[in-house]
């Protein structure tokens, strides 16, 4: 399940500008300092950290000390180095016993001179500089955000900032699409936490200044001296799958919204694209506030609690946290009931007991519940198990219903989607087609799993 973290600055913030030219005027001092093949450093010419000769079999190197080289000198490493991708010189730090380093890599042409920097291995970070975020920032003009967004903000008494709608949005309506400003590798917890905080810092002072700005109106959780950058960056960040690894991406605009157990908008991270759509999940009026779950909404209500309590420091105060403990505890039931149902619509042996009435309870148990994104896959389920008592016109219907809904919340291109598509167009071709046709009783009798 996701799990989210948001907050921070409203729209508008894309009007940034690209701070690369501040600094141009810079570098030819001291370039003409030092002779072609070194730099100042510490007051001193040293020699470049690289051989400029072969450049592309860059290795990065780990600092072995905390002294990092000044903005200005990564950023003329960066200019000295012909077709380098990076705005400034990465700063480097291994882990005890070494194995690849993990750098800053920062780029503040990215997204229109919004900037964004990536501390992670050289290795992921040039597999994501392939990925059409990069290579075709024509491929973000969805992200672009509008100047009349469809919400507000709002100071909400013991949540902070939150996000209110401005008008009527229907299911499906987008609410935003948005790329990280900075994307860490969770591995960095590996490096020794001087380090790794000398990174993340590097990082922020490498983005563009309207940039950085979004990021230090971010809320921090603690007033307790925990570091600033870190702080910001735990209490606001977004799991994202990339190139099957998972990272923690920032993306101050989502970073926003506010949690609640039964929410009314659902995200996915679109990884070619590096962009973060949110859409409205079911009917939003005007003057209701936008939310999203934090964590996986499916666990019973302590579980839900404990877990916003120790990842994001609140007190859940959402309705179904504090309900009367009756209406909880049916809650609760509710909740269990629908992991059993979705484990026997799973089970595919000759003794699975999954049958069209199983799909409609566990629906209905799902819409009881208002976990409206949990409806997509519950969707799924429908579409399959009527496939596979060959009841075509009810699989289209479900399969239609699955593709609208998660598309919303797994993504336009998901594995699911694609599935669901091909469902919906003739249930024929489904690997789930009349698999359990001629049953008697409760058995599937088709022995096989999928
Ligand atoms: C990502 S931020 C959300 C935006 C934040 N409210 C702000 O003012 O910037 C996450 C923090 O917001 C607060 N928060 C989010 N949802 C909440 C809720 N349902 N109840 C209380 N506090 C909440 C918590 O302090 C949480 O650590």
């Amino acid at each position: 399940m996701k799990s989210a973290i948001g907050l921070s600055l409203v729209a508008g913030a894309l009007t940034l500008s690209n701070e690369k030219t501040n600094f141009v005027a810079q570098q030819p001092l001291i370039r003409d300092a030092c002779p072609s093949n070194a730099i100042i450093h510490n007051e001193e010419c040293q020699p470049l950290p690289y051989d400029s000769s072969t450049t592309s079999t860059l290795a990065f190197q780990s600092n072995t000390t905390h002294i990092l080289h000044t903005l200005d000198e990564s950023r003329i490493l960066a200019s000295q180095t012909e077709d380098f991708p990076w705005t400034f010189w990465p700063e480097c730090f291994s882990k005890k016993g070494g194995t690849e380093p993990y750098c800053v890599f920062s780029d503040q042409t990215f997204a229109s001179g919004r900037g964004i920097f990536i501390v992670t291995t050289q290795t992921r970070a040039y597999a994501m500089l392939e990925k059409g975020a990069f290579s075709y920032p024509e491929t973000l003009s969805r992200a672009r955000h509008s100047s009349h967004p469809p919400f507000y903000t709002h100071d909400f008494p013991g949540k902070g900032r939150g996000l209110v709608a401005n008008k009527t949005l229907q299911r499906g309506d987008q609410i935003f699409a948005s790329m990280p400003i900075l994307i860490t590798d969770p591995e960095l917890y590996s490096l020794a936490t001087p380090d790794r905080l000398a990174l993340l810092h590097r990082g922020i002072s490498t983005l563009p200044v309207h940039t950085q700005s979004l990021f230090w109106a971010l809320m921090g959780r603690s007033s307790t001296g925990d570091d600033p950058v870190d702080d910001r960056i735990t209490t606001n960040n977004f799991e994202v799958r990339i190139d099957g690894a998972m990272q923690s991406a920032l993306i101050p605009e989502i970073a926003m919204l506010n949690h609640d157990c039964r929410p009314n908008a659902a995200y996915f991270f679109d990884e070619e694209t590096l962009t973060h759509f949110v859409h409205a999940i079911r009917p939003i009026l005007p003057g209701e506030e936008i939310t999203i779950t934090y964590v996986n909404n499916e666990l019973d209500r302590d579980t839900r609690v404990k877990r916003l309590e120790t990842y994001w420091g609140f007190t859940c105060a959402c309705s179904s946290c504090t309900a009367h403990p009756d209406l909880v505890r049916e809650s609760d039931s509710r909740l269990q009931q629908i992991v059993s149902l979705q484990e026997t619509l799973n089970d595919w042996s000759e003794t699975s007991a999954a049958l069209p009435a199983v799909v409609d309870l566990l629906v209905s148990l799902i819409e009881q519940e208002r976990l409206y994104a949990s409806l997509s896959t519950a969707y799924k389920h429908a579409a399959e198990v009527y496939s596979s008592f060959g009841m075509r016109w009810e699989a289209v219907r479900y399969a239609r219903l699955s593709v609208e809904l998660t598309m919303l919340d797994k993504g336009f291109a998901d594995q699911d989607v694609n599935e669901m598509k091909m469902m919906a167009r003739e249930p024929a071709t489904s690997w789930s087609w009349k698999k359990r046709v001629g049953l008697k009783g409760r058995g599937c009798g088709c022995g096989k799993t999928h």
